[in-house]
């Protein structure tokens, strides 16, 4: 060792100026094989181990490549292993060797988003689909930005790795020396294996660019948003290639699309490479397309770009601050604990907290669109005598009969024992921005449990219209099909929330 340096600084010194092991070469006594969980066109995809971490291996169909190819295999091999971001599939190491050719990497736990996305029986709403297709932007834009450019050549739903948090990766980048450069029909009897992703001028064979994947991921957008199988009419390669290529025929994209989410499919897939967007402008337009399917409430949404644009979630800290700032109250730290403004954050952050998982330290955009399906709408002003979506909040978990987040089971038990006539009002765990009355109507502890509905901002309950849930019980005659009337004196108290207005002196009517 040079005596002018320390260790440590020829170490640094080592690591930034060679290559301790150039490609990341596995030997194949390494691997151990396990079951199959895919088959691609240029490998099998095995569950296996390598150096006993559970790993996903790629066994090549070929594996007697001449030394060109082989060369050129070692060279992507290498630039691979230069490639790190949580939106791609971790590249771990291959094994070059001829006959035993096979390419490591992180094994993504639930597997491949075509698979989940025609899976009907698989929840999935749309704001998380959305955040899906943003984390593929993200994990393309990065291939696209690195140094030498990487365009992947076969975006496609399959391509999508999905893991434990529904998180997406993208795989099978990189490779093209094996690849072969223009897939034709596996199977003539239907479209499956044509070129269904394949930017038109790729199937011209005209050049090949990050914009072709561009086209791609504008299909992979619609598959996400329809959950369907792209072009599935088409049965035969020419017909297929005319009407995409020469017809510019794309697949229909529904009437109830969000308007933002359409703009940017159409853009994605336009015929000329040079209209399509870039992935950074692409994940812009997601930030707001998010946001968009997140929230159905205009002011809600406007809310959430001005001040959160590119997170899903946010601290709750965070978040109340934002809220007060925008209804132009005190924020925590400027208001009066006696005061009713102060009331306000405590019962928002009752709400944010009721069904949270996260115990209300975080707030998710979901949430928040949640939230405001069931109090909103959230007004424009906060002039003199218009309420604010906190002000309507604490109004309504004023009154003791309110329950939140409460499943059937729950309510039922806690009008276990109650007088006939007792009730509370819950959330509708089905219906957004709906709620549950739940009410002893007879002996042996009935319990009836009826919709009130929304239209706009109006409840609608046995069919009459009301302006809010307050004035339900004090209006509700009851009456119809030998329904009880809502008598607020018997309304069942729900303690978690009127601990929240022990304290306070002022103006809550009810406690
Ligand atoms: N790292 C991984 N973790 C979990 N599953 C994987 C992983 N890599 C691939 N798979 C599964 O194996 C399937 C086949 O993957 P592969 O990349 O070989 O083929 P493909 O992309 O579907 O086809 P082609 O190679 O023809 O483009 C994927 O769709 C996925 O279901």
């Amino acid at each position: 060792m040079d005596p002018q340096y320390s260790r440590d600084q020829f170490n640094n010194f080592q690591d930034f100026n060679s290559e301790r092991s150039g490609p990341p070469e596995i030997r194949p006594e390494e691997i151990t094989f396990e079951e199959l969980i895919g088959t691609g066109s240029f490998g099998k995809v095995y569950k296996g181990r390598c150096r006993q971490k559970a790993v996903a291996v790629k066994l090549l169909h070929k594996q007697n490549y001449d030394a060109a190819t082989l060369t050129a295999f070692r060279k992507e091999v290498h630039l691979m292993s230069k490639i790190y971001h949580p939106n791609i599939c971790l590249f771990m190491g291959a094994c070059t060797i001829p006959g035993k050719c096979v390419i490591v990497t992180e094994l993504v736990p639930k597997g491949n988003l075509e698979t989940l996305l025609h899976d009907q029986k698989m929840q999935l709403p749309l704001y998380l689909r959305m955040r899906m297709a943003r984390d593929a932007a993200l994990g393309i834009n990065w291939l696209h930005e690195s140094n030498p450019v990487f365009v992947h050549r076969d975006i496609k739903s399959s391509n999508l790795l999905v893991d434990e948090n529904m998180r997406v990766k993208i795989c099978d980048f990189g490779l093209s020396a094996l690849k072969q450069k223009h897939k034709m029909l596996k199977d003539q009897s239907s479209a499956k294996g044509t070129p269904l992703y394949m930017a038109p001028e790729v199937m011209m064979f005209k050049e090949f660019n990050e914009s072709s994947d561009v086209y791609s991921f504008g299909i992979v957008l619609w598959e996400i948003l329809t959950r369907k199988e792209p072009f599935s009419h088409h049965r035969e390669l020419e017909k297929f290639r005319e009407a995409v290529c020469v017809k510019h025929e794309r697949p229909i994209i529904p009437a109830d699309c969000l308007e933002s989410l359409r703009k940017l499919i159409e853009k994605c897939w336009d015929k000329d490479p040079q209209h399509r967007p870039s992935f950074k402008d692409i994940i812009s337009s997601l930030d707001h397309i998010i946001i968009d399917a997140a929230i159905s409430d205009l002011r809600g949404r406007e809310f959430w770009k001005k001040n959160f644009i590119t997170e899903q979630e946010v601290p709750s800290e965070a978040f109340i601050d934002a809220l007060c700032n925008w209804a132009k109250a005190p924020t925590r730290n400027q208001c009066d604990k006696a005061s009713l403004e102060y009331l306000n954050i405590k019962c928002l952050k009752a709400v944010l907290a009721d069904s949270s998982k996260n115990e209300g330290s975080i707030v998710n955009i979901e949430k928040f669109g949640k939230i405001l399906e069931f109090f909103g709408p959230m007004n424009e002003t906060t002039a003199p005598g218009t309420t604010s979506i906190m002000d309507t909040i604490r109004e309504v978990l004023s009154h003791k009969w309110f329950h939140g987040d409460l499943d059937t089971t729950e309510a039922a038990s806690r009008l276990n024992g109650q007088p006939i006539g007792s009730f509370l009002i819950r959330f509708s765990s089905t219906n957004a921005g709906c709620f549950t009355i739940s009410q002893v109507v007879g002996d042996n502890n009935s319990i009836k449990h009826q919709r009130v509905s929304r239209q706009g901002p109006k409840f609608i309950y046995q069919n009459i219209l009301y302006n809010s849930l307050i004035e339900i019980v004090s209006k509700s005659a009851g009456g119809n099909n030998g329904d009880l009337p809502l008598n607020s004196n018997l309304g069942v108290p729900n303690y978690k929330f009127l601990a929240l207005f022990c304290n306070v002196s002022s103006s809550s009517d009810t406690y």
